[in-house]
């Protein structure tokens, strides 16, 4: 099957996007993950497929696939690389989009400036939406890995996030404790591992080890998370500028039951076409 494809990035974090309205798209988790492959595939952290919507509000639906094949539920950079990618192919007119996710509505807006803000969603800490397993519901939880235990807020941005306070993100042990965050017992669908380093109340520096995908130079959704989660902790403002090894972002929250606000960039790199 010869498929067209753009290839575009959000701060680094990249993505295969492909137009499944002009075109019919069946991939099994093989073909996914060839393509997300960067010595036998194109390369990317996920495959992001448009597709028209079920819902009668939407605009769109949105699939989201990691480097692994598996689907997954949301992806923020990927958001914002879906509005720009809807409205530059012609698909839409509009500047502002409704999205049907795997976990509810996204609302993306292309800003005049070129950046994108995406309304994400409200956050969610029940134990059962991350899903996470314990005795009820913290702010934070102790995580046993190896010889060491953390402290995590577990939230979920439709997809499921645990993130801890690290003192300086770099000497942080980011590829050591990732894995074994992402793949711990107590999170039956696996999770996104954030080490987030608190520089001030409206700055924080973050790396996330994906899951599906290992560490990417940015998470759209995990930098909500962090922020969500240093707001609910009581270390940080409403609106915080994350840095990530990709650039930066500015997350906004109101705090419990508002939606989760997301500005950043949306850049296009290639079109190309492949067979797989
Ligand atoms: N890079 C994304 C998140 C992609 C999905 C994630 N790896 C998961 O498995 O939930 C983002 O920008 O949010």
């Amino acid at each position: 099957m010869l498929l067209k494809f753009t290839k575009m990035h959000g701060l680094g974090n990249d993505f295969v996007v492909l137009d499944g309205i002009s075109q019919a798209i069946q991939l099994s988790p093989e073909q996914l993950k060839l393509m997300g492959d960067r010595h036998f595939g194109i390369g990317c952290d996920q495959i992001l497929l448009v597709e028209n919507p079920n819902a009668a509000d939407a605009d769109f639906r949105y699939r989201i696939f990691n480097a692994d094949g598996g689907e997954v539920q949301q992806c923020g950079n990927g958001a914002r690389c879906f509005v720009k990618f809807v409205y530059d192919k012609g698909l839409t007119k509009k500047t502002e989009i409704r999205v049907e996710t795997a976990t509810g509505i996204i609302i993306p807006r292309l800003e005049s400036d070129g950046q994108v803000t995406v309304n994400m969603g409200v956050p969610k800490f029940g134990l059962d939406d991350i899903p996470f397993v314990a005795d009820g519901q913290k702010l934070t939880y102790a995580l046993e890995i190896e010889n060491a235990t953390v402290d995590v807020s577990v939230l979920s941005m439709g997809n499921p996030h645990a993130v801890q306070v690290v003192h300086d993100v770099e000497s942080a042990l980011v590829e050591h404790h990732g894995p074994l965050i992402e793949q711990h017992v107590r999170f039956p669908e696996r999770v996104n591992a954030g080490f987030m380093q608190i520089v001030g109340r409206k700055q924080i520096k973050l790396r996330v080890y994906e899951r599906g995908a290992g560490e990417t130079l940015a998470c759209g959704t995990g930098a909500c998370a962090a922020v969500v989660a240093g707001i609910a902790r009581g270390l940080l403002d409403a609106e915080v500028n994350v840095t990530t090894h990709g650039g930066y972002l500015m997350i906004r929250w109101a705090g419990e039951g508002q939606p989760v606000f997301m500005t950043g960039p949306a850049v296009t790199v290639f079109e190309g076409e492949i067979n797989v």
